[in-house]
């Protein structure tokens, strides 16, 4: 039997309905470190899940254990309902190009073509030339450079390099893509326009996307649900806007403060010196946000409240608000009177003693 095609049946484990990836009690360690501390994470078709960790978490660990790059210690991943884990690397050559990959600094041959570039894996993958190139520009007009195909690396901006790489990594018609860090380089408009085009290269072809991150605004613009890592293990995971709005883990507050809207420095020093007024920071989802949350507060506005900053975004298009107001602190009364609406409309409220 062929060893490249021979896949164990004791290796395939049964899948759950539309899972694409299942890992379940996944551990790694290098000597004293341990990497990945009992993962279990279990990923449906044309789901875009977001993981984030701070430096050091597992997450690489994570993402060379799904390519097969890394063997874990102990534990089950499984793609498309194939067991990975235990197989050899010429076994893994069929189950790695079910995978696609995209790099922070995109790996592009600088002396091919563009087009060449895209149409490389389908050259190991042994495909006739024709065939190839049609699906290299078929590739290329799904990420909007056509009209570069014959452009070398060196004559493309960040953002078209990551085109590039993206084209390439969705070449052999992956059943998952791997994002590792993919828009890290880039400034923050390219980055956006990465992140859009994977969000509807993953509507159009319905492609089941991990992401993997340090960067909370990444995973708020595109990931369906979030799964957070930390010395190894998840310890938070949900969907995007309960996240958002409700995070429990401490590290998880610390990942979101980077990327919520703050109080500008100069009103941190200057509310910080104001012992008369209590600076409260409110987080709220939902309709609320938009409808009912200003009219809630109107009569704590007569009474002396500020609202300092704030406004309203949208997070997989449901609003989250979060605003920042002050009341006056002797007025214990009104605090409870303000503090109890919100309470009573879900809203997260944070006394910021000190801003
Ligand atoms: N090959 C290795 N040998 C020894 N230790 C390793 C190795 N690979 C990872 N580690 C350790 O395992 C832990 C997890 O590392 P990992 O690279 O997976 O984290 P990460 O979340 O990807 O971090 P970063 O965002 O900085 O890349 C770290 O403490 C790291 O030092």
């Amino acid at each position: 039997m062929n060893s490249h095609s021979f896949v164990d049946p004791r290796q395939t484990t049964p899948l759950l309905a539309d899972e694409v990836v299942r890992l379940t009690d996944v551990h790694r360690r290098f000597r004293e470190t341990v990497a990945l501390d009992g993962i279990s994470l279990s990923v449906r078709k044309g789901e875009i899940i977001g993981i984030i960790g701070r430096s050091g978490a597992g997450k690489s660990t994570l993402i060379r254990c799904l390519n097969g790059l890394e063997r874990p210690d102990s534990g089950e991943i499984a793609i498309e309902g194939t067991r990975i884990d235990r197989l050899t690397e010429s076994q893994l050559q069929p189950l790695r190009r079910r995978i696609g990959m995209i790099f922070q600094h995109f790996n592009l041959l600088s002396a091919k073509t563009v087009e060449a570039n895209v149409a490389l894996p389908l050259k190991i993958e042994g495909l006739a030339k024709a065939e190839r190139l049609a699906r290299a520009r078929e590739m290329l007009d799904l990420v909007g450079l056509s009209d570069k195909a014959a452009a070398y690396p060196a004559q493309l901006s960040g953002g078209q390099k990551q085109r590039v790489g993206i084209a390439r990594a969705l070449a052999a018609r992956p059943a998952l893509l791997l994002s590792d860090e993919a828009t890290s380089a880039l400034d923050p408009e390219t980055t956006r326009s990465i992140l859009s085009l994977l969000k509807e290269i993953n509507h159009k072809l319905g492609l089941t996307i991990i992401l993997i991150t340090h960067e909370m605004d990444v995973v708020r613009s595109i990931a369906d649900r979030v799964a957070v890592i930390d010395a190894g293990r998840i310890v938070e995971t949900g969907p995007v806007q309960s996240i958002f709005a409700n995070p429990e883990a401490p590290i998880t507050r610390r990942l979101l403060e980077g990327s919520r809207p703050r109080l500008p420095e100069h009103l941190v020093d200057r509310l910080r010196s104001d012992a008369s007024r209590l600076v409260l920071g409110v987080d709220v989802s939902g309709d609320y946000a938009q409808r009912q949350l200003f009219t809630d507060l109107v009569d704590a506005f007569r009474q002396g409240a500020n609202l300092v900053q704030g406004g309203v975004e949208h997070i997989q298009d449901r609003p989250m608000a979060r605003i920042f107001l002050t009341l006056p602190a002797q007025d214990a009364s009104l605090v409870e009177q303000v503090k109890f609406r919100l309470a009573a409309a879900n809203a997260r409220v944070e006394v910021l003693n000190h801003v």
